[in-house]
């Protein structure tokens, strides 16, 4: 695939863990949007948007509300495939799949941490990290294993077994980071994952997240500045396409 033309930062030798080209994301407004003489009015969330995320890096993605943040986290994570572009996740084409085979592949290749952590309340801490390892058809051992090893990484040791209505928000999100590894992802992707937070609770989150990114590709995408500031390097969207590029030293 070309290489995208966002700057020297995304060049790189190794091959990038996800990689966007040209993308475009159309959404349809819905019924209620139908013109007369039947045509459907769109919403071009993205437009002409590259990026490639090698591991070891914690990029951001910034810009206002609408500006197509969200849209962008989910085509790299294979959650929805562009209007037109591409994106190659771990060396894959996602095009080339249907549903199934891009749940698979994510599956097998990202984590993915929501702004309301999504996790399951009648499940101990414990059974939500290791969840996406049942899927894998991983033996119990192993499950608990290694739910239990990420839990005490992410300073959550002593609260394996509680349930997440007795947990506290940040706890929950260092829950839901622990799942997101548990399948020793290449890629993970956080959608304002402090936007429930408070500030001292986000900076226990970001540094997590910031950790876990020195052997794996971090994609952050938000409005929180706290959060842009953790970043190796941001990507800043306006009306879906993306601004040119600051120097890295402004944007610390
Ligand atoms: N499923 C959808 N159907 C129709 N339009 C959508 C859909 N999802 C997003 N959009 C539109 O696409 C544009 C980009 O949305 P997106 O959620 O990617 O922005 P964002 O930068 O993440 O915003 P925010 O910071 O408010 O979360 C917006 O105009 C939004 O209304």
């Amino acid at each position: 695939m070309a290489e995208p033309d966002g700057g020297g930062a995304e060049g790189g030798e190794t091959p990038a863990v996800v990689r966007g080209v040209d993308l475009v994301r159309e959404y349809d407004r819905g019924a209620g949007g139908i013109l007369r003489g039947g045509s459907t009015p769109s919403v071009r969330a993205l437009d002409g948007v590259s990026i490639a995320v090698h591991s070891g890096e914690f990029v951001g993605i910034a810009g206002p509300s609408g500006s197509g943040k969200s849209t962008l986290l989910h085509l790299l994570a294979g959650l929805d495939v562009p209007t037109a572009g591409a994106v190659e996740l771990a060396g894959e084409d996602i095009e080339s799949y249907g549903e199934r085979g891009r749940a698979r592949l994510r599956l097998e290749h990202v984590g993915i941490v929501f702004q309301r952590f999504h996790l399951l309340p009648a499940l101990s801490a414990r059974a939500n990290v290791a969840l996406p390892l049942v899927e894998l058809g991983r033996s119990k051992a192993e499950r608990r294993e290694r739910a239990s090893a990420l839990l005490e990484e992410v300073g959550l040791g002593d609260r394996m077994t509680h349930k997440p209505g007795q947990l506290s928000g940040g706890e929950q999100q260092r829950v839901a980071i622990a799942r997101a590894l548990v399948t020793e992802p290449e890629l993970v992707v956080a959608d304002e994952p402090t936007g429930e937070l408070d500030s001292e609770t986000s900076a226990r989150v970001l540094s997590t997240l910031d950790d876990i990114a020195d052997e794996r590709a971090v994609v952050l995408a938000s409005h929180d500045p706290q959060a842009l500031e953790t970043c190796d390097r941001l990507v800043r969207l306006r009306d879906g396409t993306r601004r040119r590029e600051r120097a890295e030293t402004e944007l610390r």
